[in-house]
This record gives structure tokens, C-alpha cells and sequence, in this order.
């Protein structure tokens, strides 16, 4: 039986401009369950990005519930929030937002000095570990701006994952990368879901979601559709955008 990790209860969220009211996510419903890889697919404007801002509560909603491991995030004070996310997710996006003038080592260390979890001594083998884990240790003294982009965005992964996170959010992590560094980064994010990492991830890319063992289809702020899927193996790739595209041109996309 799987545990739920994450639970978003009638989740609306309306952007206000001028006098126009945008509803981005209109009354979800949505259960994201331990050690899952889910996906969250859907076309443009769909809120997508949205529902990932809104379930790891960086973003407030208009309405309703948040709670992640049974605890009402949506109730908590601005610094117990603050606290629990910065224990609790990890966060990639399309951009690495790496810090310029720290070298990859630098950028993953301090992130894990500002969480706190561990002595110094341990944070610094960690942050080693995990930059070799990810294959940048050749790089770790180089700078966000002498390094390839596959090769940024991969230290950025060890920066979210120093903290040891609960459930590591990932939107759009491949929109930037060209083809090779796409691959290598599916591949590390499959090795973190295989070694019993919670991840959920916003992609476009049919390449990315055969990677989820649960995809869920946005449209115009709702959940319309979900597919479940056995966990992943490198020779099914095709087998499962067969699958997949199967399922998301019955629902239009
Ligand atoms: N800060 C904002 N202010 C106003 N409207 C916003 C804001 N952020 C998103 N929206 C609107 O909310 C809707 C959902 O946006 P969202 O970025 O979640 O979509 P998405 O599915 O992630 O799209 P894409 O795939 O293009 O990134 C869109 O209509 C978008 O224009």
C-alpha cells in the first residue's frame, strides 16, 4: 500500500490583473504518494508550474489545503514554512540559478550549511559525494559559467538533494539541455527514484515522462486524466512513449 506524501486538497488559485481574474487551478484534488517518480503533464497554460508552486507551498493559494506527511502546511506561520521546506524539498527548475561567483562545490556546500542538517564536517563530504554521484566532481572547482549546461544542471540536483529532501520537485528540469545532457540528467533523476527518492517533475518532453510511474494530465487548471505505469526500465523507453502519447492523444494534447 502506498503512503501518501503530499496531499492538495481543493487547490485554487486565481491571478489577479486589473480586473481580470485568471483561474490557474481550479478545486484540485491530488494525493502525491512516497517514492513515486510523478509527472505532471499537460499543454501550455494548463498550470502545470502552478500546481508545482502551490503543492511545495513557494506559492500561496486562494483556496484550499496543502499537507505533507499529515501536516496542514497551508495552516503554518511564514518561518515554520520556511523551516519545513528548507528540510523537507529539494527544488530544481530549467534554469540552475546557480550562484556565478561560487564553483560548484561552493554553490552545493553552502546550500547545505543554510539547511543545517549535519555537522560542517559532514556537510562537506556529503556535497563531495553527491557532486560525484552526479559525475561533476572533475568540475567542482569551476564556475557556473566554465562548465557545460548538462554539467550545471546536474550540480544544481546535488545542491537540492544536500538537504536530503523528502520529495524533490523538479519543473521542467531539461527545458534548457540539449539531447546528450537531457539523458544524463533523466538518468541521475532515475537512480535518485530507484534509490527511493520522492519525486514529482513538470515536463513537456515524452522522453522525460516515460521516466514517472504516474503521469497526471493538467488541463485548464484541473486534473483530467492520470496514467499509471510500471517503474521504469531503460529498454522499455519506446514501449512507454508508445504508451503515453497513446494516452495524451486521446485526451487531445
Ligand atoms: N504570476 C502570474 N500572474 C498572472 N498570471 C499567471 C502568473 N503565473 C501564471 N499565470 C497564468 O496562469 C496560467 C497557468 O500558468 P502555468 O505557468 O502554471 O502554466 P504551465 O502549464 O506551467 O505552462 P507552461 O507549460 O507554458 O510553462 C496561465 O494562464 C498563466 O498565464
Amino acid at each position: 500500500m502506498k503512503k501518501v506524501l503530499l496531499q492538495g486538497r481543493g487547490l485554487t488559485k486565481v491571478f489577479t490583473q486589473g480586473q481580470t481574474n485568471n483561474k490557474a487551478l481550479d478545486e484540485v484534488d491530488v494525493d502525491i504518494f512516497e517514492k513515486d517518480f510523478t509527472i505532471i503533464m499537460g499543454s501550455s497554460g494548463a498550470g502545470k508550474s502552478t500546481l508545482l508552486y502551490a503543492l511545495s507551498q513557494m506559492d500561496a493559494v486562494t483556496e484550499g489545503t496543502v499537507s505533507y506527511r499529515g501536516q496542514e502546511l497551508t495552516r503554518l506561520k511564514a518561518k515554520q514554512l520556511a523551516k519545513l521546506r528548507a528540510e523537507e524539498f529539494g527544488f530544481v527548475f530549467q534554469q540552475t540559478h546557480l550562484v556565478s561567483n561560487l564553483t560548484l562545490y561552493e554553490n552545493v556546500a553552502v546550500a547545505g550549511f543554510l539547511g543545517k542538517k549535519g555537522s560542517s564536517s559532514q556537510i562537506q563530504r556529503r556535497a563531495q559525494t553527491l557532486l560525484t554521484q552526479m559525475g561533476v566532481e572533475k568540475a567542482e572547482n569551476r564556475l557556473p559559467s566554465q562548465v557545460s549546461g548538462g554539467e550545471a544542471q546536474r550540480a544544481a540536483i546535488a545542491r537540492a538533494m544536500i538537504g536530503e529532501p523528502g520529495l524533490l520537485f523538479a519543473d521542467e528540469p531539461t527545458g534548457a539541455l540539449n539531447r546528450s545532457h537531457t539523458g544524463e540528467v533523466l538518468d541521475l533523476l532515475t537512480a535518485l527514484n530507484q534509490s527511493g527518492q520522492s519525486v514529482l517533475m513538470v515536463t513537456h518532453d515524452l522522453r522525460a515522462a516515460v521516466r514517472g510511474n504516474r503521469i497526471l494530465y493538467l488541463e485548464d487548471g484541473k486534473i483530467l486524466d492520470e496514467l499509471e505505469l510500471p517503474a521504469y526500465q531503460a529498454a522499455q523507453d519506446r514501449q512507454r512513449e508508445g504508451r503515453i502519447s497513446g494516452w495524451l492523444s486521446k485526451l487531445q494534447w
